[in-house]
């Protein structure tokens, strides 16, 4: 198998024309920021600050203009929903202490958030109310108690509100002497009301309640942000240089420098492995449960985790330029990027709070000034209504929706560029897919390679193409280049003196004064005087090549490629979801064709032989035709594409540096299911989105029919302020939890797929020649399924001690995907689960569950459990401390088990 990461480097001229292929996204999502938090050239830099006093929308003007006239500041954004504020400034004329003291002044409570941290301010800080909460709740809980008894002690209630009230006045003077009315201003007018009015318990129970919601928020927010925590804070923050031994600050690693990763330890830089193999957890950036095996020079991520083996690791990215640091700002700057429907609602907002403002004071003075009897009434009638001015739950609504879908997202490897994009998600009508390296591998074989004519030799045409090939990055180059050294013959890309991409066509190549060119019948049609001929390599399904040298025809040759897992099944389900899947493909009719076979026939539409710019009109067309297009690319010659759709996703982590800054949304893994699951989560959020307007809607007319036609309750018009703020913030936050893609039975169904791909791979990467993977497992039919479970971080049990694993003796599954077990091969594989407990990387977990159902559904007959004594990972008491560490949820099998 081989990967992009694998191939021979690109030449710079590739690269360049790779790079001004990748257009820039349409100016819509100009409001992200580009760079996804990269570090501005010259003095600016970026700060990120833990604010725990940022509640709502509210108080994001009061921040902006608290640092906005700092001098130096440059640009302040505002993260309500992670509490998050992100200022560009110049270090030299705005210090980072002078930032927080400008936001502390104001009771904002910031901190600088650290480096690879984040926002773990919020965690540490909501956890517990604050002594104003507490103190004031004690005592208005002592004025309802036994005011009743001794009428004086009502007074306690007011001392109840003074309590509280701290906090509240301090944000409250700050943005009145910034002229700027927010919610901490209305409350205290509320409170100074009641009191006025004599209602002591009703101030005390309106600066109770306030501030207690505040913190019941901070809370649930702190609880949504714990997953960005366990998503983005995994990289460690020092490293071990393999040839030293020291320890270095990881943000002091150079490029090309080589640290050590033993066993159990999270991968600290991006980079390329050199020494040692072993298996590695990429579900923290890809969402795949399945652990990747590695061996140089495969490439890992920093904040991966290494499992069961020494890797030594060329860095290839400073931290601050990792995958995993660009994904956060990413998903930072997603979230700050406001969409459509919010923008709306805070445009209404705008003008609400002044309007009703007005309203209260005109409640409070027109029937004073007519003399009316009732006047208390009218007061309170009037307080109701500057309660009920703040439109913090509405305002909430959607960002905090938007930022749950999108962590959700990200978390299933689902990387999503802001609100707007998760919003036409669910607006999709049709999907168009790329054909090579999207439905289908992108891992091409040969089937046939042949010389034309009579003007070269085998060896020599070999040696052409491999040079040429060995600079191109399409798949089908590094099939070329493979099958070329599979005949001994090795490409010297350095002899090649010309090298351009021909898109849709092909490629051109200078070598030792030859001007060949390799690529698809167009390339012919364009570079000689040959119509195409009748090839005896006319194979079905194959995509068919032609090597065309000074004019002459001389070569053709004959690659196949298959479907990816998953692939029919995405398109399956979007189809279920009424969403039509179209195939948009530069290769041929005959391979088009082969895949939609392959796809069971699944595709409405397919389309080939297409240029990159035919892509992007028929992507128009399609727009046109049936509204919001999703297009799915691997991110070079589609980018075109890709930005004219209205969502445009990127395939896969490699090489996605570059595609996931210019795509709308980028799939860090190859799983295609995640597709339809990025669809349905759209399609969620906009459901959740417009409950939660109509529920904080709901509630503030319900609080001032009830106070018009009944009697007006301050403290129940409290509630429904601060209680809608908290209901929509936590039902947001059920976008958190697994998406209601699939049925339990499918999301199973794929777990067991993807671990057989581990299997395959674990085989593949033990050798042909070591059958320690077959001995275990014979993998049948597309080798596509197995069952290897219990995996993922967090899921498995805890049952360190005792293991069971079961086996599935006899396999048969209505998919042929299932692996074939003999029971005399499972009852040796009690020892045999990692074989003879050695070499676990390399050898065959079959699957470590307590349950046997949640492995195969359905598949448990025939299932051999086997009490395990199971290999203990050479007894490494280090590293099983690490594993310890980790939670020994990724122990495994392996985990010291005894
Ligand atoms: N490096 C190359 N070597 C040989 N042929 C190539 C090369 N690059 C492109 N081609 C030919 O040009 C055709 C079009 O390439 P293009 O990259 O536009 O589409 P594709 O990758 O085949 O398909 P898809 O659009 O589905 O990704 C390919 O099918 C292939 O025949
Ligand atoms: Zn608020």
């Amino acid at each position: 198998m081989t990967s992009r990461a694998e191939r021979p480097a690109k030449a710079p001229e590739a690269a360049a024309l790779e790079e001004r292929l990748l257009l820039p996204p349409p100016a819509r999502s100009g409001d992200v920021d580009g760079g996804g938090g990269r570090r501005k050239k010259g003095k600016w830099e970026k700060t990120y600050l833990d604010v725990l006093g940022v509640c709502c929308s509210a108080e994001v003007a009061l921040v902006e203009r608290l640092l906005s006239p700092i001098p130096g500041v440059r640009k302040v954004t505002v993260v309500v929903p992670s509490r998050t504020v992100v200022v560009e400034h110049d270090p030299a004329a705005a210090s980072h202490s002078h930032i927080v003291k400008a936001l502390n002044r104001a009771g904002l409570e910031a901190s600088v958030r650290a480096y690879g941290g984040s926002s773990g301010g919020v965690l540490a800080g909501g956890r517990w109310p604050s002594p104003y909460v507490v103190v004031s709740g004690a005592l208005l809980l002592a004025s309802f108690l036994l005011a009743p008894l001794l009428p004086p002690l009502r007074w306690l209630a007011l001392a109840a509100a003074c309590a509280g009230a701290p906090p509240v006045l301090r944000r409250a003077t700050a943005s009145a002497t910034r002229l700027a009315l927010d919610i901490n201003i209305l409350m205290l007018i509320a409170a100074a009301g009641a009191a006025a009015l004599g209602d002591y318990a009703e101030a005390g129970a309106i600066v109770f309640l306030f501030t207690a919601a505040e913190w019941l928020e901070a809370l649930a927010c702190a609880r949504a942000s714990t997953g960005m925590l366990s998503l983005m804070s995994m990289v460690p923050t020092t490293v071990v240089l393999a040839e030293t031994g020291e320890v270095v600050a990881v943000r002091d690693v150079q490029v090309g420098a080589v640290v050590a990763v033993k066993a159990g330890e999270v991968v600290p830089v991006d980079g390329v492995v050199v020494e040692g193999r072993s298996e590695v957890d990429e579900s923290s950036l890809t969402g795949e449960s399945f652990p990747v095996p590695k061996q140089p020079p495969a490439e890992v991520w920093a904040g991966t985790i290494n499992l069961d083996g020494y890797i030594a690791v060329r860095t290839n990215a400073l931290a601050e330029n990792s995958t995993v640091t660009k994904m956060e700002r990413l998903v930072e700057a997603a979230q700050n990027s406001r969409s459509k429907t919010q923008r709306l609602i805070d445009t209404c907002a705008k003008y609400y709070t002044p309007a009703v403002v007005v309203l209260a004071a005109s409640v409070a003075l027109v029937p004073l000034l007519l003399g009316a009897q009732d006047m208390k009434r009218w007061f309170r009638l009037a307080l109701v209504l500057l309660v009920s001015a703040c439109p913090c739950a509405l305002v909430l609504s959607t960002p905090v929706a938007t930022f749950c879908a999108l962590l959700r997202a990200a978390r299933m490897g689902v990387l999503i560029k802001g609100g707007d994009i998760l919003e036409t998600l669910g607006e999709i009508r049709v999907a168009a897919f790329d054909k090579t390296g999207t439905l289908t591998k992108g891992e091409f074989s040969i089937d046939g390679f042949h010389v034309m004519g009579d003007k070269v030799e085998l060896s020599q045409l070999l040696y052409w193409v491999s040079s040429i090939e060995s600079k191109s990055s399409h798949p089908m180059a590094a099939a070329l280049v493979e099958y070329a050294q599979s005949k001994s013959i090795q490409p010297k890309p350095e002899n090649v003196t010309e090298f351009h991409i021909i898109p849709g066509e092909g490629i051109y190549g200078e070598i030792n004064g030859r001007h060949v060119y390799i690529g698809n019948r167009r390339i012919l049609t364009r570079s000689s005087s040959y119509s195409v001929p009748e090839m005896d390599v006319q194979e079905r399904g194959a995509s068919i090549g032609y090597v065309i040298c000074d004019r002459d025809l001389v070569g053709a040759f004959s690659l196949s490629d298959d479907c990816r897992t998953g692939a029919a099944e995405a398109i399956r389900e979007l189809r279920s979801m009424g969403i039509k899947s179209v195939m948009l493909t530069g290769d041929s009719r005959s391979a088009a064709t082969h895949a939609q076979e392959q796809l069971g026939g699944a595709m409405e539409e397919l389309h080939c032989e297409l240029l990159p710019a035919d892509k992007v009109a028929l992507v128009g067309d399609l727009k046109l035709a049936s509204g919001a297009t999703l297009m799915v690319g691997d991110g070079m010659n589609d980018a075109a594409a890709l930005a004219a759709a209205d969502v445009g996703v990127a395939m896969g982590l490699r090489g996605s540096a570059a595609a996931m800054e210019t795509s709308h949304a980028t799939l860090m893994s190859s799983d295609i299911l995640r597709v339809p699951a990025a669809a349905v989560l759209g399609r969620r959020a906009r459901r959740t989105i417009a409950a939660n307007v109509a529920a904080s809607v709901a509630a503030k007319a319900a609080a001032v029919v009830l106070a018009v036609a009944w009697r007006p309750v301050l403290w129940a018009a409290v509630i429904a302020d601060v209680g809608t703020c908290l209901l929509v913030v936590l039902h947001s936050m059920t976008l958190l939890r697994e998406p209601g893609t699939r049925r339990r039975g499918d999301e199973q169904a794929e777990v067991c797929r993807a671990t057989a791909r581990s299997l395959a791979m674990r085989a593949q990467l033990a050798g042909a020649s070591s059958t320690t993977a077959t001995d275990n497992a014979e993998v049948s039919g597309d080798r596509t399924n197995g069952c290897h479970c219990c995996q993922k971080p967090g899921k498995s049990s805890e049952k360190a001690h005792s293991v069971v694993i079961d086996i599935p003796a006899a396999a048969s599954s209505a998919e042929n995907q299932e692996i074939k077990i003999t029971t005399a091969t499972a009852k040796g594989g009690a020892g045999g689960c990692c074989s003879g407990g050695k070499a676990c990387g390399a050898s065959t977990v079959t699957s470590v569950t307590d349950d046997p159902k949640k492995c195969c559904a359905g598949k448990e007959d025939n299932r051999v459990r086997v009490k395990a004594a199971c290999c203990n990972n050479g007894g490494d008491e280090r590293d099983s401390r690490k594993e310890a560490e980790h939670g020994c949820t990724r122990a495994r099998c392996c985990s010291g088990g005894k």
